[in-house]
């Protein structure tokens, strides 16, 4: 359980111990159980390793292509062709308007659940898969699911605008979006949080912000520039460009916040 009970507020703990090599993750978190959500971006460079790791791949549409043309390439043990049926996602989900006709066919015939949703125009493709793999979790196990997201970030802004937007709708799973350069989760209100830096991987450079609605009071520890009791909005101060100072960052605010933190040079 990733879940404890300190002074009536229940902690949230946050590992990124994901990103590590199985064979270096830490017995008493249990890095794999994750969803994996591939978008329609280029692939992070540590992708490999989260897919073999991952417990379900859900590509957003035009996703599967990016597994398509780029997976094989990442992992050259064999030639491109027969390295393509190793990486089979087990749905693809979206309003398909992305997707090319050969990758649908290729990864249908390979038993990949391609799950239609065109005539739905008012959410995104990443919003359709989140609600999917909220949908298919049974309850006992929603808490502890982690959600990863790989190409959410460094592309078109009104994209990055929804992918972070997805934070907020589903703010009771714990999402985390990835580029090759950070990660950002969202730290909500209702929460404590301690946050475990795998300093191999991720930092020095980190952000703290709210983005739905002000801070009146948000305090941390472990940051080399800590708040305490401070207010933060957008207009006003946030923390950016703040470094990670400790092991474990600790954060408790009034309003739900974004936590962003850089990733080291990872393959
Ligand atoms: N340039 C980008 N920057 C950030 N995210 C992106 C970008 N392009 C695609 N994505 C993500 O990948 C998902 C699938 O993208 P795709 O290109 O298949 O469909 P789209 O029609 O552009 O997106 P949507 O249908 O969600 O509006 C999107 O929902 C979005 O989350
Ligand atoms: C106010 C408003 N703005 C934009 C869209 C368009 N839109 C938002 S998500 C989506 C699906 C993309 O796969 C589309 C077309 C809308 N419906 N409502």
């Amino acid at each position: 359980m990733l879940w404890r009970a300190i002074r009536n507020m229940e902690v949230m703990v946050h590992s990124s111990s994901f990103l590590l090599p199985k064979l270096h993750q830490p017995a008493k978190i249990p890095a794999n159980n994750y969803n994996l959500v591939v978008l329609n971006q280029h692939l992070p460079r540590f992708m490999p390793r989260l897919w073999a790791q991952a417990k379900l791949r859900i590509c957003a549409d035009g996703g599967a292509n990016r597994i398509f043309d780029e997976m094989s390439q990442m992992t050259s043990d064999q030639d491109n062709e027969s390295n393509r049926n190793r990486y089979i996602p087990e749905i693809i989900e979206g309003d398909m308007d992305s997707i090319r006709p050969e990758v649908k066919i290729f990864y249908s015939h390979q038993g990949t659940k391609i799950s239609d949703k065109s005539h739905n125009q008012e959410t995104t493709d990443l919003h359709k898969c989140i609600s999917s793999i909220r949908d298919r979790t049974p309850n006992h196990e929603k808490s502890d699911l982690c959600v990863l997201v790989t190409g959410a970030l460094g592309g078109r802004f009104d994209h990055e605008a929804a992918n972070i937007n997805v934070l907020y709708v589903f703010s009771d799973m714990r999402i985390v979006l990835l580029s090759d350069d950070c990660l950002i989760r969202l730290l909500p209100k209702t929460h404590q949080h301690e946050i475990y830096i795998e300093s191999s991987l991720e930092g020095p450079h980190c952000g703290l912000f709210p983005i739905g609605a002000p801070s009146k009071s948000t305090t941390t520890t472990g940051l080399k520039w800590n708040l305490s009791d401070a207010k933060m909005k957008f207009g006003r101060m946030i923390s950016t460009s703040n470094i990670v100072d400790s092991e474990k960052v600790t954060v408790q605010s009034d309003a739900d916040l974004l936590w962003t933190i850089s990733l080291r040079n990872l393959t």
